[in-house]
């Protein structure tokens, strides 16, 4: 008995030990095996964090099926009344568009400059019933007596031609009708028509300088008090040169006024031109110097510069003008300073025109509001005055209602 026990003993131990062998030497085995997570030192990592792989993926990895989500939503491309899956979103679509309009703005063609007065003549309407009716009215008259020359004259200084300009239209017209004899109508609105011309002047040269020279954009300061149309004229302008092809920066040097710089913000959107602005009630000097800066780094022909022009006093206006002006010229010259007045304000816009010439070289005379007064002697009037030019004359409120002038289209627009 004790033998079988012992056998059994025996046996038991050997199976436990062969038992252990096999499964240690299983789990040696499988620790041997390689681990399947990724290890600090796995190459791919920095492999994929390779800027030109991050800058250009695979077209693959461009999840493929999102070009096709607009394009099954477009109205074009679905047919009309029919149920379509993709129509279950119908409002992703739009927003995206809407959210695209938003971010880009169509950028607007303004109209050509070439005849802009000639189209905008019935704007001169008061003008012409005063100073043009008025005056052939009066020409047509059978006897021409000292009443009536003095009544021309009166007309004339009423449509603020000013006295000198007055006289010399009035000795001029005298001397020619007297010459002439008998007056048809077409004679006399000839007669008139070649005075007023003459007394106007076709021999200036009325364009803005805008073309780029070397390797700087033209530099046009726009100066004038504040309400004249100064800003809306800025931003007209560009419209301007945008239409004649030129590419445009735009100055917000007006600080005193934040809805100003918005106001040629918006203008600039517009026309796609970019513009430079400051803080609010900053260097106005320091904005106009970015904005020259930011032409010539963008190429472009022009730097348009909407100035501050508060007159307060004329040492505070000559200070911060003066300044802008010499800041600016770090750049290289300016081409243009164009001074914006109200032609309605009549004999005041001449006392603000004089201020501003003894600050400025004034190049060109910009006259809002032609369209609002029966006084459009001032053209001739403030080009006596300061013997510069009128350049543009602004003929109502609309984006495309500022026009090149021109003298001949001026005066038939005055006639009738
Ligand atoms: N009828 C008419 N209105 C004009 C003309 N030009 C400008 N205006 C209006 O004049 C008002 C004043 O224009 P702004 O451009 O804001 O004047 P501003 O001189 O820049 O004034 P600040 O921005 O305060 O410096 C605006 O309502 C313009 O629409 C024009 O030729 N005809």
């Amino acid at each position: 008995m004790e033998y079988v026990i012992l056998a059994v003993v025996i046996a038991v131990v050997a199976i436990g030990a062969i038992t252990g062998l096999v499964v240690s030497g299983k789990r040696r085995r499988e620790l041997d095996q390689p681990s399947p997570r990724p290890t600090v030192t796995a190459p791919a990592e920095p492999e994929a964090a390779k800027p030109e792989q991050v800058k250009a993926p695979p077209a693959e990895a461009q999840a493929p099926e999102a070009p096709e989500a607009p394009e099954t939503a477009q109205p074009e491309t679905a047919e009309p009344g029919t149920a379509q899956p993709e129509a279950a979103e119908p409002g992703t679509a739009e927003e995206v568009r809407a959210e695209e309009a938003e971010a880009a703005p169509a950028i607007e063609v303004p109209e050509p400059t070439a005849g802009r007065l000639v189209r905008l003549r019935s704007r001169l309407s008061r003008s012409q019933s005063t100073l043009g009716k008025g005056l052939l009215t009066l020409l047509s008259r059978d006897r021409l007596d000292e009443d009536t020359w003095e009544e021309i004259e009166e007309t004339l200084l009423t449509a603020d031609v000013g006295v000198g300009a007055t006289q010399e239209l009035v000795d001029n017209l005298r001397t020619r009708v007297k010459v002439l004899g008998t007056r048809t109508p077409d004679e006399l609105r000839g007669l008139l028509r070649e005075e007023l011309v003459k007394l106007i002047g076709t021999e200036a040269d009325r364009t803005v300088r805008s073309v780029k020279h070397g390797d700087g954009p033209a530099v046009v300061l726009v100066v004038g008090v504040n309400g004249v149309g100064k800003t809306t004229t800025t931003g007209k302008l560009a419209r301007v040169l945008v239409a004649d092809g030129r590419k445009v920066v735009l100055g917000a040097a007006d600080t005193f006024r934040a809805a100003a710089a918005d106001q040629l913000q918006t203008w600039g959107e517009r026309v796609g031109a970019h513009t430079v602005r400051g803080p609010e009630g900053g260097d106005p000097a320091s904005v106009a110097f970015d904005a020259v800066k930011q032409g010539i780094a963008d190429g472009v022909d022009t730097v348009l510069v909407d100035t501050a022009g508060r007159l307060h006093t004329k040492t505070g206006l000559m200070d911060e003008l003066g300044k802008v002006k010499r800041v600016v010229e770090k750049h290289g010259p300016v081409d243009e300073v164009l001074l914006v007045l109200d032609a309605t304000t009549g004999q005041n816009g001449l006392v603000q025109a004089r201020v501003f010439a003894e600050v400025v070289d004034i190049t060109g005379i910009v006259l809002t509001k032609l369209d609002g007064t029966a006084k459009g002697g001032i053209v001739i009037s403030v080009q006596r005055e300061l013997g510069v030019p009128v350049k543009l004359i602004g003929l109502g409120e609309g984006a495309d209602d500022l026009a090149p002038f021109e003298p001949g289209a001026f005066v038939d627009a005055l006639l009738g």
